[in-house]
């Protein structure tokens, strides 16, 4: 039978594209599980760090209502029992260089604070005095807070009327009051035009400079409907940020008011921006944006929010790095797969060539006799006849010499092709020397067996021809075989036939006979 070297390329790339499939899915998973963890992850740390900051800030707060109160209180006492002028001319010091009028209450013992008054000294101003007044009352209240939360750096009444009361104090050269201060978003967020129900604010207080940067929380002072001024709490920024950070390789969580807009963020840029989920967007779910996902937890519910941000990207780089390992070995799983196949292929490939003739690509000797080993066993149970057929290129010789060894070389693979053709699907067909071919014809009498050399001898002198005239043709030794019959014995046999076909004038098929044989061999 005609063999075709061939390492069952369907199925490698059936068990390849199997593997790949399986890599791919595995992979797939892990990316998603990784996904969802860096979420869950993610969700758990702001609901933790939620909690943490409505202690922090839940103090912050009560400490600034209670100073809200005990100003409103202290007014409303100071405005019904001053009969005259609260301070003296002395108690004022007016800076022209600044155009302030600083004022430091030398009589009062436990002052600590200092007020900065926009131009020249204001004893005439009765309203001006019952608020300094108010604030200097405060002073002892913002001791205590100052000593109770670490990261107070000061506490001040700003009023309507142009002046800032601030406690401890601060020299001119570190704080001076200025009209400005009316246009920070402390006040601005502060005021009853953009905060009707005068809620406390949070705010963002100092200027941009890291050094410089306070979170602040502002609280507006009403007394009989209406607006005084703001008292602010103003603190370091370091145990807020330190709250909302996660990790270097995700971005910082920011503090949102109640319309999602960015109060406090580590980057200042953006501070004041909207973060909207896409689709409206509830609390404590995931909410998809733009260009991530977006969690939000409250802090104060309806006022304050910590929320936080994880873009597409970031989550794609952290869950690509820690399904790598597994990818990795995916990979490797994969590449080792390859590596296997490949060796097992070239295995069978160099077993083939063992067994192949590489020129025509039929079995060689020791091919043939190993294939047709277990057909002669079957053939013994079976007790079937069989045939062997010596088939051999007339004067071979001659084409080689008129037209080369390439055009032989050719003639020898189309003979070949002719023979195979030629022949029924279980046959064996094998080089057996330089031209010679040998079939073996399992369970074929004689008769059968000449015909078949016959098809074959036929075929090649009617259809193959060298150069499109010259043809080529074969003479063919048929050794018929009993089922017992030995395989080297009836090799001989054929040979002996094919001298014979030979020696009559080749281009033709004769039966092996003893007594023909027996003469030949005389001769
Ligand atoms: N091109 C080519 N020639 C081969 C190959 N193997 C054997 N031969 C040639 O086959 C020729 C066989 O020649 P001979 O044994 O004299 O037989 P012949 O010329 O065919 O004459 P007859 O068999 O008597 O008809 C030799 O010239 C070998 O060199 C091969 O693989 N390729």
């Amino acid at each position: 039978m005609y063999k075709q070297i061939d390492c069952y390329p369907s199925n490698k790339l059936f068990i390849l594209s199997s593997v790949l499939f399986i890599a791919l899915m595995i992979g797939g998973f892990t990316y998603i599980k990784e996904i969802n963890e860096i979420k869950s992850h993610t969700k758990s740390s702001i609901e933790n760090r939620a909690k943490q900051l409505q202690s922090h800030i839940g103090l912050l707060l009560a400490n600034s209502m209670a100073l809200k109160k005990v100003y409103e209180n202290e007014y409303k006492h100071f405005l019904a029992h001053h009969s005259d002028a609260l301070f003296e001319d002395k108690d004022f010091q007016y800076l022209p260089q600044y155009n302030l009028t600083i004022f430091t209450p030398k009589n009062t013992e436990s002052s600590h604070g200092t007020a900065q008054i926009l131009g020249p000294k204001a004893t005439s101003n009765i309203q001006l005095q019952v608020e300094l007044k108010t604030a200097e009352a405060l002073t002892s209240v913002i001791e205590v807070i100052l000593n109770e939360i670490q990261s107070t750096v000061a506490i001040y009444y700003t009023s309507k009327q142009g002046f800032s009361y601030r406690a401890p104090q601060h020299p001119i050269d570190q704080f001076r009051f200025n009209a400005d201060q009316y246009n920070k978003p402390f006040w601005r967020q502060s005021i009853p035009e953009n905060n009707p129900l005068n809620k406390p604010v949070f705010s963002l207080i100092g200027d941009n400079h890291e050094h410089h940067r306070r979170f602040g929380l502002s609280n507006p002072i009403i007394v009989n409907g209406q607006f005084l001024g703001v008292i602010s709490i103003e603190m370091t920024t370091n145990e807020i940020d330190n709250l909302l950070s996660i990790n270097q390789d995700f971005a910082d969580s920011v503090l949102l008011d109640n319309h999602n807009k960015i109060s406090y963020s580590q980057d200042y840029e953006a501070i004041g921006k909207t973060l909207e989920p896409t689709n409206g967007g509830s609390l404590s779910t995931w909410q998809r944006t733009d260009n991530g996902w977006l969690y939000k937890a409250p802090i104060i519910p309806g006022e304050l929010y910590i929320a936080h941000q994880l873009t597409d990207e970031s989550i794609m780089q952290e869950a690509k790095a820690n399904s790598l390992l597994l990818w990795s070995l995916l990979m490797l799983g994969v590449i080792l797969s390859l590596l296997v196949m490949q060796l097992f292929c070239t295995a069978k490939k160099n077993r083939n060539l063992m067994l192949v003739d590489p020129l025509t690509s039929l079995y060689n000797r020791r091919g043939f006799q190993i294939i047709s080993t277990p057909i002669f066993a079957h053939l013994k149970r079976h007790q079937s006849p069989w045939a062997l057929l010596l088939i051999d290129i007339d004067f071979f010789k001659k084409v080689n010499d008129t037209h080369g060894h390439i055009i032989g070389d050719e003639v020898l693979v189309k003979v070949a092709d002719f023979i195979h053709q030629s022949n029924r699907g279980e046959s064996i067909v094998g080089r057996w020397g330089g031209e010679e071919f040998l079939v073996l014809l399992p369970g074929t009498p004689p008769q059968e067996a000449m015909e078949a050399a016959e098809r074959i001898r036929k075929n090649i002198a009617e259809n193959l021809l060298i150069s499109n005239q010259e043809h080529v043709t074969v003479s063919i030794g048929i050794a018929p075989a009993m089922a017992d019959d030995n395989f080297e014995k009836t090799v001989h046999n054929a040979d002996l036939a094919l001298y014979q076909a030979k020696h009559q004038g080749r281009n033709i098929s004769i039966l092996y006979n003893p007594t023909d044989a027996k003469a030949i061999n005389q001769e």
